[in-house]
């Protein structure tokens, strides 16, 4: 069956389960082989895009001189070095002149490759860093531009997307290159035994050892793999042990349990006894006696032929011919591990690459529409016909055929039980996803049939998911209109309306404080308890540690204050409200939704909420969910009247203050 991936086997060691894919020789192999070729090319050319033609060619000369032709000239260097003391060794008498030429060649030869390999070296780095920041850019944009579905379903394919570096292409590059270097390497061992006729035999001796431990060493590095800690012992040492994070330490104290930890700890090392725990890898790559043993007599072989040479043909090599060949022999050795190197990390590199590629094609699970949207005056209004909704990934139905209207310019409240589906209609009606059956329709005309970005200019929202950038608090806020974003007085206006003045206010550096600043900061041997360390050198790193930071309500307020800045572009028409107020305290949550009401005019307003109060009081109106359907909707007054689901939730509230 061509659609079936490779056969994938299974194997216990130690702690883990390790699962592979079987190799074999099918027709996969020619398709992976010109998928991986077009990757290349691909990524050639962007290579040569970003460095330019000068760059680009030098650094292939480069490249190809280091590992072609300056091995194998060198070595023929050094060979006549060798051979100019060995006639004057028999002779009795040195040739001055010839020798201090040979050794001036050999030395200005040094000289230059390691000049050029300096230059070359330079020359990748800085290629590398601009094709890094081109490939972080392409990876960015795809990401920026994927939607929800996209994210979800390619969550592996953006997580490849974070190791990609031009690496794979220099990988290939000298994988190619030490390969013509050794195919050149073997030529010149060949022209030096020509005469004894030794060629082939000696090409078998000098390859022997490192084409036997390519063929039998195990590597997992290279291949698609799985590995799974399984040990039940194991797995709960590693979550007892997780228990000393600091994350749980209030927990674990108040609880008394320490005694608790630490015994049932000790109970899983007892019952996991000697089973070997150490790296997946490490066990994988583990040879048998005779395999060892196999490649050690393999490693020796070389030395065993000179020895029979020695004995069996004495006139057959001179020194100087013999000291040469046991440079080439482990230069041979090197070349071709460095090839097996090259390819094995090129291939799966290469393969990493496409998926990055790939991560352009599967950008937007939603089709965009191609219609202008032309607001409403007075708002937005939707029509949901007999919808039903099921998260990507899931069976289960977050809406079960709901039907509902909404008028420009209504104020509806959305209220029920947790997990009755709530968000997933704020979420279907900013087309952050699109329903599985039924249809939504904007305006009286399909969502679908809209260009998702200018439906977007049109909605702003508020609920708990939004998080704060790691940029400054002014753009945290400013980018409610990206048009404005160096607006400060519009900015300040925003922050004062979402209640976030007082935040900035507290930090030093005001709008410009930046709370998650992402350093990198790393710091070792500078910890409690080391006593040789300079104490300035800790105070510094206790300095360092410290990021400002802010409380769940003080975010709450920040994020708020981008949603008023976004009203400043005047084009917002749906504002979607989802329970924003959890941290914040009654007086903020009072002024944040006063203050919400005094822009409502010319927009439609959404909320979902659990509390019972203003807000409900004043909804054109309330749509009562459970279990994914709405089943009650009026007023306030119709609903307490119908004494259904929402008079029951109203009354539970209402009694706390009887
Ligand atoms: N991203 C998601 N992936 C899969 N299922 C989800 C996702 N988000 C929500 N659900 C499920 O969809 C159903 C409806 O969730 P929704 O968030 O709309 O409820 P809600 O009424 O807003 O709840 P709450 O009052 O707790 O905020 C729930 O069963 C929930 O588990």
């Amino acid at each position: 069956m061509s659609s079936a991936g490779p056969p994938i086997q299974s194997k216990r060691l130690g702690v883990y389960r390790i699962v592979t894919e079987k190799y074999s020789v099918n027709n996969q192999w020619s398709k992976k082989a010109s998928q991986g070729l077009r990757t290349l090319l691909r990524l050639t050319n962007d290579i040569y895009d970003t460095a330019g033609p000068g760059s680009f060619f030098l650094m292939l000369v480069l490249t190809v001189w280091v590992d072609v032709f300056d091995r194998t000239v060198g070595l023929h260097l050094v060979g006549r070095v060798l051979a100019v003391i060995e006639e004057g060794l028999k002779a009795g008498r040195v040739d001055g002149t010839t020798l201090a030429w040979a050794v001036a060649l050999r030395t200005v030869g040094l000289g230059l490759t390691t000049g050029l390999g300096y230059w070359g070296a330079r020359l990748r780095m800085k290629m590398d860093s601009r094709f890094e920041a081109k490939m972080q850019e392409f990876v960015l944009k795809t990401k920026l531009a994927t939607d929800l579905t996209g994210v979800s379903s390619n969550l592996s394919t953006s997580q490849a997307a974070d190791q990609i570096s031009y690496s794979a292409f220099i990988q290939i590059l000298r994988a190619l290159t030490v390969s013509l270097g050794t195919a050149l390497q073997l030529g010149y061992v060949f022209r030096l035994v020509r005469s004894t006729g030794h060629g082939p035999i000696l090409a078998f001796v000098c390859l022997a050892h490192p084409v036997l431990e390519f063929l039998m060493q195990p590597t997992l590095w290279t291949i698609s793999h799985i590995v799974e800690a399984m040990d039940p012992h194991y797995l709960r040492m590693n979550s007892l042990r997780g228990l000393g994070e600091a994350k749980y330490r209030q927990d674990i104290l108040m609880g008394d349990v320490v005694g608790y930890v630490l015994r049932e700890f000790r109970r899983s090392v007892r019952l996991l006894g000697d089973t070997d725990v150490g790296q997946s890898y490490v066990q994988y790559e583990r040879m048998g006696y005779s395999s060892h043993l196999a490649l050690k007599i393999a490693k020796e072989l070389p030395m065993l032929y000179y020895a029979a040479i020695a004995i069996l043909n004495p006139g057959a090599f001179n020194l100087s011919t013999l000291a040469t060949l046991h440079q080439s022999e482990s230069l041979l050795s090197r070349m071709f591990v460095e090839i097996v190197f090259y390819v094995q990390h090129g291939a799966p590199r290469l393969a990493s690459v496409q998926t990055v590629y790939d991560l352009e094609k599967s950008v937007h699970e939603m089709q965009d529409g191609d219609l202008a949207y032309t607001p409403h005056e007075k708002g937005m209004s939707f029509e949901l016909k007999n919808v039903s909704f099921s998260y990507p990934g899931t069976t289960a139905k977050a809406l079960k055929d709901v039907s509902l209207s909404i008028k420009p310019g209504q104020l509806v409240v959305i209220v029920g039980s947790n997990g009755s589906g709530k968000s997933t209609i704020i979420k279907l009606l900013t087309r952050l996803y699109d329903a599985t059956c039924g249809s939504i329709l904007i305006d009286g005309q399909d969502i679908k049939d809209y260009k998702v970005a200018d439906l977007r200019k049109a909605m702003a929202s508020l609920t708990q998911d939004h998080h704060l950038y790691p940029l400054s608090l002014g753009e945290n806020i400013g980018l409610g209109n990206p048009a404005r974003v160096g607006d400060l007085e519009m900015i300040r206006d925003a922050a004062r309306l979402g209640g976030a003045e007082g935040v900035i206010g507290k930090m030093t550096d005001g709008l410009g404080t930046v709370l998650e600043w992402p350093r990198g900061l790393q710091w070792n041997n500078v910890g409690k308890g080391n006593k040789a360390v300079d104490p300035e050198l800790k105070a510094a790193v206790g300095n360092m540690k410290k990021q400002v930071a802010v409380s769940g309500g003080e975010r709450q307020r920040l994020v708020a204050s981008r949603t008023f800045m976004r009203f400043t572009s005047g084009a917002v028409k749906l504002v979607c409200v989802d329970e924003p107020s959890s941290n914040l305290d009654p007086q903020a949550e009072w002024q944040l939704f006063d203050n919400l009401r005094r822009v409502r005019e010319a927009k439609t307003m959404i909320f979902v909420t659990h509390r019972f109060g203003h807000l409900t009081k004043r909804a054109d109106v309330i749509l009562c969910m459970k279990e994914g359907t709405i089943v009650e909707s009026g007023t306030h007054e119709e609903l307490v009247e119908m004494g259904g689901e929402y008079c029951r939730m109203f009354d539970i509230q209402a009694k706390a203050f009887d």
